[in-house]
Order: C-alpha cells, then sequence, then structure tokens
C-alpha cells in the first residue's frame, strides 16, 4: 500500500513522499491520532542542530511522543480501533546489559530515521503499548516524555546512595514538572525542589516541596540527589549549580540535551564524589511502565493536564508549520496536533 510521509527537507520546510509498504505479518498498522512536539524536533524544524547533522539526518518525518489507533493487524493480536502508545526507539540486537536506548545499534524515529508524522505509522508489533480507552488523549501523546523520567529513575535506583531526603529538580519546563511530579509520586516522604527561572511556570508546580528562583537561592539549601532538566544553554549553570548544592556522594541525573560541550566544575565533582549519570531516551519497558503508573495513580494525569500547551487539528501541511510555529513561541506547555491529514 502507498503511504503519506510527511518529511522535514531544511529548515521550516515540509514534503510528502510516498512510501510502497507491504502489509508484513510481524509488522502493525497504526493510525497516528494525536502527535506532540518534542525540543529535538524544534531543533530540527529550525535547523539549529548545525549544517552537518542537518545534512546527514533530512530528509526524515518529525515526532517521536505520539499515539494511534491500530487499523490492521495480520496476526489479529491487536483488534482494530485499539489505542496505542508508539515506542520511537528501534533495537536492532539484544544486549544483556546495555539497554535498548543505549545500542548505538539502535534507531530512533525523529532523529536519523523517520518519525510519526506519516498517514500510517508500520510497527513491529513489541513496539505498542495499549492504552486505556479513557485515558485523555491530549495527555497519552507526549507519554514518551513521560518515560524519560520513568527512565531515568531506574537508573538513578541503581545508581545512587540510599539517603533520599532532599531532591532538587533544575528546569521548569516540561520535563522539569514531569520529574518533579513523579519524584513526589514515587518518594512522598522525600522533599523536592525546584529550581527554575519564571515565576510564573514555577506556580504550576503546586505538589513540590519548595520553589527557588535561580538567582535566589539560600546558601544553606541543600539536596542529597538531582535531575538536570533544564537543557540546551542552561545546563552548563544548572550542572554547576547542582555541583554548588548538592551534599557529598549525592547523585546528578543529566537529562538535558545541549548542543555544544558544556563546561562543568570537574574538581568538585572530584571532591564530593558525586555520581553523574546520563540519561537518553527509553525503551519499551519504561512505557509500560509509564502506562501501569499512569493507570495507577489518575491524579497523575490530571497533574499532566496542565502541560497541555495548545492543540491544533492538522489538516495540511501549513496546519504543521503552524503548530511548530506556534509551539516556538509558547513558553509554558507541549504542543499538542490532532492528526486529521
Ligand atoms: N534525555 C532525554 O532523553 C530527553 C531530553 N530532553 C531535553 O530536556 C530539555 C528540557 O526539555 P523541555 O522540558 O521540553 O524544555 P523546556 O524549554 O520546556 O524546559 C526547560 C526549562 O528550563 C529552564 N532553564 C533554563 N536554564 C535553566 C537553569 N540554569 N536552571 C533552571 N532552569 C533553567 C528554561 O527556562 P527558559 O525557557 O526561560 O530559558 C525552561 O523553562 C531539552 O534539552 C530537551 O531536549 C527532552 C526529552 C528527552
Ligand atoms: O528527545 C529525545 C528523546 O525523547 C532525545 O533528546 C532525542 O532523541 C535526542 O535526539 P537528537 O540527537 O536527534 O537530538
Ligand atoms: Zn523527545
Amino acid at each position: 500500500m502507498i503511504n503519506q510521509v510527511y518529511r522535514l527537507v531544511s529548515p521550516r520546510q515540509f514534503e510528502v513522499t510516498y512510501n510502497d509498504e507491504s502489509l508484513q505479518t510481524d509488522y502493525v498498522v497504526v493510525r497516528p491520532t494525536h502527535l506532540s512536539i518534542c525540543a529535538a524536533d524544534q531543533r530540527y524544524y529550525t535547523g539549529t542542530r548545525g549544517k552537518q547533522t542537518m545534512a546527514k539526518k533530512l530528509p526524515m518525518a518529525l515526532i517521536h511522543e505520539g499515539i494511534g489507533k491500530v487499523v490492521y493487524d495480520a496476526k489479529g493480536e491487536f483488534k482494530t480501533g485499539t489505542p496505542v502508545v508508539m515506542v520511537p526507539n528501534i533495537p536492532t540486537e539484544e544486549d544483556d546489559i546495555i539497554a535498548e536506548n543505549y545500542l548505538r545499534s539502535s534507531k530512533f524515529r525523529s532523529s536519523g530515521y523517520d518519525g510519526f508524522m506519516q498517514d500510517y505509522v508500520f510497527l513491529k508489533r513489541d513496539r505498542l503499548v495499549q492504552l486505556p480507552e479513557d485515558m485523555s488523549p491530549h495527555v497519552a501523546a507526549f507519554i514518551e516524555l513521560i518515560t524519560i523520567t520513568m527512565h531515568a529513575l531506574v537508573r538513578f535506583e541503581q545508581k545512587a546512595h540510599s539517603r533520599r531526603d532532599t531532591f532538587g529538580v533544575w528546569g521548569d519546563g516540561n520535563l522539569g514538572f514531569i520529574s518533579a511530579l513523579i519524584l513526589k509520586k514515587r518518594y512522598p516522604n522525600s522533599k523536592i525542589y525546584l529550581f527554575g527561572k519564571t515565576k510564573y511556570k514555577m506556580e504550576h508546580f503546586s505538589f513540590i516541596d519548595e520553589a527557588y528562583n535561580i538567582d535566589e537561592i539560600p546558601e544553606d539549601v541543600r539536596i542529597d540527589h538531582a535531575f538536570e532538566c533544564a537543557g540546551g544553554k542552561g545546563s552548563q549553570d544548572a550542572i554547576n549549580q547542582i555541583i554548588d548544592y548538592i551534599h557529598p556522594e549525592g547523585s546528578i541525573a543529566i537529562l538535558g540535551v545541549s548542543e555544544y560541550p558544556v563546561e562543568i566544575n570537574t574538581r568538585m565533582i572530584l571532591e564530593k564524589g558525586l555520581t553523574v549519570i546520563g540519561s537518553s531516551r527509553s525503551g519499551k519497558a519504561d512505557f509500560v511502565n509509564t502506562v501501569e503508573f499512569m493507570k495507577e495513580i489518575p491524579e497523575v494525569v490530571e497533574y499532566l493536564e496542565l502541560l497541555v500547551g495548545s492543540v491544533h487539528e492538522v489538516r495540511t501541511i501549513q496546519d504543521i508549520i503552524d503548530a511548530f510555529e506556534k509551539d516556538l513561541t509558547t513558553s509554558w506547555g507541549k504542543t499538542i496536533m490532532e492528526w486529521k491529514i
């Protein structure tokens, strides 16, 4: 069958391509319904990845956060109409030690491999997780971003020491909100401190114990462990501030993606005996755990509704451009595309 794929060909320019796909039994065909824009997609859309990377990765369909409905499963395991979240990581081998999202052989949608901006997405049957019928589709659209925190927490549990009195989250945006929320639910007896830049954004974090403006942190504040969710230019300051305020032997989970290498205070990492945990992307197990977590604690989904920034019906390529442009000018929340193209 012929499938239409909406590819970014150069900054701010999309083109339709027509792919001939065969209906194989190990693949399930999904019609995307709700897609959500990630900061990584914006770096391609605006061309901020630099000429070399753009030349290497484009043309490519963007978007790796999304849900849809099954339209065809030759094996009949998924009924037509089943709501599912799509897993963007595509492993090509298995490893006993290294997780699927760290294997250099894995492909990742919307990072050099076509993402979900297609009429139909052809997924290996293990790349889908069924969703409850009643879950808000606008929240479910960004489950992939929630799996990022869930995955980072698995790594944190494996690598950090066991004192969990205080956590610090740097970043008052999407990932910071999700991380602070999940930390509070996972460790209800711990104090969760937010370190951010903008008062009105920080006001959304009603569930935390304390919010600090990064320019006005009291000298005596200390944390056991930190999650850096700032990314970009802000990640350097955030990581160095964490190093200053963290107790010795604490762990720093770095989640924010930066375009350029950042300078960090390695002397104090050594002196304090800190553990730095890099965390990127997620795998199938993280999606399963995240969907279960959201089903078990419906209050989490209610809080996450606050992150739905703007919703766009997409019927044309111009609608896609409008959604990406609107996302660039929106300072709070996720941009969701209702995929009706
Ligand atoms: N590891 C992974 O697998 C993933 C990583 N990411 C990355 O995470 C990062 C955050 O994504 P997202 O939350 O969507 O982006 P947002 O822009 O929504 O959030 C980042 C927030 O951090 C704030 N900030 C900037 N500098 C600092 C600082 N020094 N201290 C505290 N806060 C600061 C920003 O404020 P302001 O805008 O005012 O500068 C902004 O509010 C991005 O780099 C993204 O690419 C995303 C998904 C997965
Ligand atoms: O957003 C992400 C996962 O959700 C990752 O940050 C993203 O995949 C990084 O990819 P790239 O190297 O293409 O920026
Ligand atoms: Zn992402």
